[in-house]
C-alpha cells in the first residue's frame, strides 16, 4: 500500500487553492508505490498527483522537483510540479513535504516490445541533453561511494561464491571510475532509476517518465545501462534481448550518438548497473531501515543479470546505428 499519511479532501482542496488547480472533484489513494503517500487528485482543471514524502526531506527535494520542472519546460515527457504564487515548488500538508504534479496518462508497460524500447531510448538522449542546462548539483547518491560504505555491510549476509562475485565487481569497478576514459565520459543529472515501472504508455505511444527520486549527477552512459538492463531483458534469465536492444540503442544515438569512450565502456557500465541494483536490493533485504515501508525486490535477479553480463558482455556495434570507432 501507498498511502501512509491520511490526507482528507479538506486538507487537499487547501493545498490545490493555494496552487490555483480548480475544484477538487475527486481524491483516491494510489496503492502502487512503495516509498511516498500517493494520491490521484481530479480537479476541474485537471489530473494531478498529490505527494507527501515520507523519506525524503524539504532540503532535498528542491533538486528533485527543480530537475523535473527543468527537464518539462524543454519539453520532456515528465509529470511538470506546480508551482504556487512564489514560484514555489515544495510544499506541506499534514506535516509533510508535499508536491502536486500533473498526472501521466495511460499505464506502464511492463512487456515492453521494440517499440516501446525505442520511444524510451528517444527521450532518455533527449533528456540527457536537456539536463546539461540544468544548474543544481547532487552527487548520485546510490553511486560508488554509497557501493563501497554499503559492500561490507551486505557481506555477512552471503554465501561464499556470491561475497567472492560482489567484491571483486566492487574492486572492478573501482579501478575503472579512477581511469582517464572513465572520466572522459558525459555526464549531468540523470533519472538513474529509469525501470518499466517508471514509464507511462497511452496504448503503445509513451505518454512520460516520472519518479525521479533517485535522481544525480552520474555519466549518461549509467543511465542508459540502468533502462537496458531492466528494459532489455529476458527476465527469467537476465540475458539481453537483441532486438529490444538494438531499438532502444538506435533511437538513443538518433538523437545522441555514443562517444568513442561511451561505445568502449559499454560493457562495463552494464556491470555497474546491475551491480547498483543488486546491492541495494541485498541492502533492503537484509538491512531494512527502522520502520522501514519498503517490500524488498528480489537481490538475486541482479545477480544473475550481473553474471550475464561478466559471462556475455554487450558491445555496441553497427546494429547500433552508427558504427564502432
Ligand atoms: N505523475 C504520475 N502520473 C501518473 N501516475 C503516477 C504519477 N506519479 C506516480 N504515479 C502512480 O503512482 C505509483 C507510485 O508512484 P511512485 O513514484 O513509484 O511511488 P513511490 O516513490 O512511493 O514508489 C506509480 O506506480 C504510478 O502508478
Ligand atoms: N528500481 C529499483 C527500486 C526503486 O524503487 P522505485 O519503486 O521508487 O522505483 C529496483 O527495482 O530495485
Amino acid at each position: 500500500m501507498a498511502v501512509y499519511t491520511e490526507v482528507a479532501p479538506e486538507a487537499a482542496q487547501a493545498l490545490l487553492n493555494h496552487l490555483n488547480l480548480g475544484t477538487l472533484q475527486s481524491l483516491r489513494g494510489i496503492q502502487g508505490g512503495i516509498e511516498n503517500t500517493n494520491y490521484f487528485a481530479t480537479t476541474d482543471q485537471g489530473e494531478y498527483v498529490l505527494t507527501l514524502f515520507e523519506r525524503l526531506t524539504a532540503e532535498q527535494l528542491p533538486f528533485y522537483l527543480r530537475l523535473v520542472k527543468h527537464l518539462a519546460a524543454a519539453g520532456i515527457p515528465v509529470p511538470e510540479p506546480q508551482a504556487d504564487a512564489q514560484g514555489q515548488l515544495l510544499h506541506s500538508l499534514h506535516g509533510k513535504p508535499a508536491a502536486v504534479v500533473v498526472k501521466l496518462a495511460g499505464q506502464s508497460q511492463l512487456a515492453p516490445q521494440a517499440i516501446h524500447c525505442a520511444q524510451l531510448g528517444r527521450v532518455l538522449a533527449q533528456m540527457h541533453l536537456a539536463a546539461r542546462s540544468f544548474d543544481m548539483q547532487q552527487p548520485n547518491l546510490r553511486g560508488l561511494d554509497w557501493w563501497n560504505d554499503t559492500v561490507p555491510a551486505v557481506l555477512p549476509y552471503l554465501q561464499a561464491p556470491q561475497q567472492e562475485l560482489l567484491r571483486r565487481e566492487l574492486a572492478f569497478q573501482n579501478e575503472l571510475a579512477a581511469s582517464a576514459s572513465y572520466r572522459a565520459l558525459p555526464a549531468s543529472a540523470v533519472h538513474a532509476d529509469l525501470f518499466r515501472d517508471n514509464a507511462m504508455f497511452e496504448g503503445e505511444r509513451l505518454s512520460g517518465v516520472f519518479d525521479f527520486y533517485f535522481a544525480g549527477v552520474d555519466t549518461w552512459l549509467f543511465d542508459l545501462c540502468v533502462a537496458i538492463n531492466d528494459w532489455c531483458i529476458d527476465l527469467a534469465t537476465g540475458e539481453l534481448d537483441t532486438p529490444r536492444v538494438n531499438a532502444l540503442l538506435r533511437a538513443y544515438q538518433q538523437v545522441r550518438p555514443l562517444t568513442a569512450e561511451e561505445q568502449a565502456l559499454y560493457p562495463a557500465l552494464l556491470r555497474a548497473a546491475a551491480l547498483r541494483f543488486w546491492i541495494s536490493r541485498l541492502w533492503d533485504c537484509h538491512l531494512p531501515r527502522q520502520a522501514s515501508m519498503l517490500q524488498p525486490h528480489d537481490p538475486t535477479h541482479f545477480e544473475r543479470v550481473l553474471r550475464a553480463r561478466i559471462a556475455r558482455p554487450g558491445a555496441i556495434t553497427a546494429e547500433h546505428g552508427f558504427a564502432t570507432p
